[in-house]
């Protein structure tokens, strides 16, 4: 059976939640070390507003060349130090997510409620299906992952933070994950973690950038495809061409997930003067880059790559560091995108 979550007062399915903990009095802050869905006050919005303002002095522009023809370096840089210590695993991935393992709904918490007996016949025979096609069709040719009858590609996968849960998670014997990474690095320590598995999953180095190179898989075969916090550490130049370039992988009907940073996040004010590229992208101390999203941005950029809207929200949750009574305002921005049905 499928597992969904539902309004309690109308019986709706509502979209897992990625966080049930509601600050309604404020003395309560530093009772917990998390709040979701925080509302900002419009005092709050116009104090970000004129921080990001005041800190909008770009770079020269041999500087900012620099840092965008040497960006994977940076980024090398930045796993050489940190290894795999970083960017922690992610147990929101599947709630949020559920099409990185569809067949594993009953994953959610005990509180979901249990329904729907026709969804979860239907899911249950596409897994039989994907099955079939995985057994009958055993022999790769040159291209990893052909004979599998769901496939996932992420993008920016760094040191596998999504790429081993979704091996873990999702049994499937069908599914095929492709992962990749400008940083050389990154993709090493993917590829010598002891959980790699060649049969179900292929690394490699590519530059998400250069709309140019060829990805090593053939264009309408991805069922999904994944960008979390990476499409943020683009120039904005290249955001448009870069995911007009992915949609081309995917099949008709297939998926983008995308979890990146939101306008006004706590980590876009508080960087120091004489580190903003250009409007909303700055350049942190380690050379590696990031922007600032808002929801109409990335809406636009997937309308104009032929994908439909699936959602498009803002997360803005409240960090509480108890020990030194600071508050911080985190602002994420999530999306689903679906690939038109029609070619463009
Ligand atoms: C903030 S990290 C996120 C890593 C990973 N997605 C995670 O959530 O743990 C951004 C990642 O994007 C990669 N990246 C940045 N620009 C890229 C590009 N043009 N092509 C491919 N990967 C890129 C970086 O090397 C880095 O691993």
């Amino acid at each position: 059976p499928i597992i969904r979550e539902r309004n309690s007062t109308t019986g709706d399915v509502k979209r897992p939640q990625f966080g049930t903990r509601f600050l309604t009095d404020p003395r309560q802050v530093f009772q917990h070390n998390a709040w979701d869905n925080v509302e900002w006050t419009e005092e709050q919005e116009a104090s970000a507003k004129k921080k990001v303002s005041e800190n909008n002095q770009p770079l020269p522009a041999e500087k900012q060349e620099e840092y965008d023809s040497r960006a994977n370096e940076f980024w090398n840089g930045f796993y050489t130090i940190h290894e795999n210590r970083f960017f922690k695993d992610r147990h929101w991935l599947f709630t949020e997510f559920p099409e990185l393992a569809p067949q594993c709904s009953l994953n959610h918490e005990s509180h979901l409620e249990v329904s729907g007996t026709d969804d979860s016949r239907q899911d249950s025979l596409d897994q039989e299906q994907r099955r079939e096609v995985a057994a009958l069709s055993h022999t790769d040719g040159d291209i990893p992952g052909s004979s599998a009858s769901y496939r996932i590609l992420e993008v920016g996968c760094g040191v596998g933070n999504t790429v081993f849960p979704i091996l873990k998670t999702n049994n499937d014997p069908g599914l095929f994950v492709y992962c990749c990474d400008f940083s050389s690095t990154a993709v090493e320590l993917v590829k010598t973690n002891p959980e790699y598995d060649p049969g179900r999953c292929f690394a490699f180095v590519h530059d998400l950038s250069d709309v140019g190179a060829n990805y090593p898989i053939p264009d309408g075969t991805l069922d999904v495809i994944v960008l979390i916090f990476v499409l943020s550490a683009l120039h904005p130049n290249k955001m448009q061409a870069s995911i007009s370039r992915l949609a081309r992988l995917l099949k008709p009907g297939g998926v983008m997930l995308l979890r990146d940073y939101g306008r006004y996040d706590m980590a876009q004010l508080r960087f120091k003067k004489g580190r903003c590229l250009s409007e909303n992208f700055y350049v942190r101390g380690d050379g590696t880059r990031v922007y600032f999203f808002t929801q109409d941005e990335l809406h636009g950029m997937f309308t104009e790559a032929g994908f439909e809207k699936v959602q498009n929200l803002v997360d803005r949750r409240l960090q509480v560091n108890r020990g030194k009574q600071l508050t911080m305002y985190r602002v994420w921005i999530q999306c689903k995108y679906r690939k038109g049905e029609k070619p463009q």
